[in-house]
């Protein structure tokens, strides 16, 4: 309840509320002083890697139409029956594989966490109170609604929402977007929003991921024969119906390409993680780096810069199923480039992306 002897700079009472204190009503809801939210996405991780928690997290995941679009007559009984009897055993069992058991959280959480940590440091640094940082999934928890609600009570009349991908795809940024706005629908006092654009091409990115080739490669004895850029797939459909997912991986492909001053035969573009029947963006980096080795190239760095942190689709499939193939075909000596992670770098770079969304709101 509103204290009417209490002082605007109390902390419960908004100087921009035209009633004056002194004047409101006993009874008038505590209004605490307005301030910018930053709220960072990522897609989401199981709770535990227990048959349950996975069907719960693969279950929520596979029924948003932006990831699977089928018509749900078809889909959900094949969803349903088939593969979440199944999925939830063999993903489970690569998820134990890479599991954080210290921490009781996937890699994914632990990372995105350290990023926020990081990132809530730097603005709080900058603006004080005035911002409040804090990271939500689009599947799974904290979930989307509770952060927004928690930012709304907070008094973030003012939120920017940051999916965490380089890369806009509709089956990431577009659906972490919608369960933002979906969020939205719940409040009463509902905040001036402003999504931040993909930052595929932005130079500090771009930046970040040169460095930290570099400094891998820096490393080693012998230079790589070539390094593969491997971004997470889409059906190739989506393409088709106008998806700009594909553009954007390529583009930074030839952005980290020229940044790193190399010519086009030491760089290349696949696309990892297929699911089910469908053709999705080739190449397939599974079937790519076999190539490769057979061409004679036969030693490769790969690094996956769609993703903002590693997690399983880095960490199992590219350092293990992806590695095995490699081998496999003859190839000698694989380098798997981690994530940009909580590199300073990258904070650098999601930093700047945050500062140039907040213009006229921070600082
Ligand atoms: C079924 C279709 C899928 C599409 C389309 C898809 C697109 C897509 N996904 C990411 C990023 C991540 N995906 C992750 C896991 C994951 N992805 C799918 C399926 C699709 N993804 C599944 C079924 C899973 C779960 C793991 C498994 O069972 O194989 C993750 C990792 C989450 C973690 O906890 O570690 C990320 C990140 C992008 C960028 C993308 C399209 C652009
Ligand atoms: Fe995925
Ligand atoms: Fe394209």
């Amino acid at each position: 309840m509103l204290d009417a002897t209490s002082k605007p700079d109390e902390g419960f009472f908004d100087a921009t509320d035209a009633t004056r204190p002194d004047e409101a009503p006993a009874d008038h809801p505590k209004v605490p002083p307005a301030r910018v939210g930053v709220l960072l996405a990522n897609l989401g991780t199981p709770d535990g890697y227990d048959y349950w928690s996975m069907r719960r997290y693969l279950g929520e995941f596979l029924s948003d139409k932006r990831v699977v679009d089928y018509s749900a007559f078809i889909w959900q009984p094949l969803l349903q029956l088939v593969i979440l009897s199944k999925r939830p055993f063999s993903s489970g069992a690569a998820y134990k594989s890479i599991w954080n058991e210290e921490a009781g959280e996937s890699p994914l959480m632990t990372i995105t966490k350290a990023q926020t940590a990081k990132i809530k440091a730097r603005l709080k640094a900058e603006y004080g109170d005035d911002v409040m940082v804090d990271f939500c999934m689009r599947y799974g928890n904290p979930s989307t609604k509770s952060k927004v609600h928690e930012m709304v009570r907070q008094g973030c009349q003012k939120i920017v929402f940051f999916p965490l991908y380089p890369q806009t795809a509709g089956a990431t940024t577009a659906t972490a977007n919608d369960q933002f706005f979906r969020a939205l629908m719940e409040e009463k006092w509902q905040p001036s929003v402003r999504t931040v654009p993909p930052y595929f091409n932005h130079p500090t990115y771009i930046d970040a991921l040169a460095k930290s080739v570099e400094r891998s490669y820096a490393t080693m004895e012998h230079e790589p024969d070539i390094l593969v850029t491997s971004y997470h797939g889409v059906p190739k459909r989506y393409l088709l119906e106008g998806d700009p997912y594909h553009c954007q991986c390529q583009k930074t492909t030839r952005l980290l390409k020229e940044r790193l001053g190399w010519s086009d035969d030491k760089i290349t573009t696949t696309f990892q993680s297929r699911f089910g029947p469908e053709e999705w963006l080739k190449p397939y980096t599974v079937e790519e780096v076999a190539e490769l080795a057979k061409r004679g190239k036969k030693r490769i760095a790969v690094i996956a810069p769609a993703f903002s942190s590693d997690c399983i689709e880095t960490l199992e499939e590219i350092n293990e199923e992806i590695r095995e193939s490699f081998e496999e075909a003859g190839g000698e000596s694989f380098t798997y480039i981690p994530c940009l992670n909580d590199d300073e770098a990258h904070i650098d770079a999601l930093c700047e992306v945050i500062r140039e969304n907040t213009a006229g709101w921070l600082g």
